[in-house]
């Protein structure tokens, strides 16, 4: 039984991460943040000006748990971009002042308009 959940949450984390490009594990939401390091984190992308998706970890426990074993990285924020993880929010705030944040999101989301115009 426990096995079992514990699989069917890893199964929806490995879902989330292969179904969203872009796609911000955090403490409540972009526009209503939890946390300061989901805050901070969360403007960063967001000024970036594409759509990303988010999960709150505040309203999936089992997530909270089951994430960080999966990702073998211990806190929250999380940025995962083409089902790769990129870091929390020192590195995600390392990335913007660097440049090298903007480039990756809008590439990111320029690639998956061009997936999703391309679909049928
Ligand atoms: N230095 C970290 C700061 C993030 C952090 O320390 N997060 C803590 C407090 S919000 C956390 O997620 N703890 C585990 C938990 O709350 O489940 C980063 O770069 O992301
Ligand atoms: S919730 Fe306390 S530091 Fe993030």
């Amino acid at each position: 039984m426990e096995q079992t959940d514990t699989q069917s949450t890893v199964d929806r984390i490995k879902q989330q991460i292969s179904e969203n490009p872009i796609l911000l594990y955090m403490k409540g939401s972009p526009k209503l943040p939890n946390c300061g390091f989901s805050a901070q984190a969360s403007q960063a992308i967001m000024s970036c000006g594409e759509p990303f998706a988010y999960v709150d970890i505040l309203q999936n426990p089992d997530i909270r748990s089951e994430l960080p074993k999966y990702a073998n990285w211990p806190t929250f924020p999380q940025l995962w971009v083409e089902g790769e993880l990129i870091g929390g929010c020192d590195i995600i705030l390392e990335m913007f002042q660097q440049g090298e944040l903007q480039p990756l999101i809008k590439e990111t989301a320029e690639k998956h308009k061009v997936d999703e115009d391309n679909a049928e």
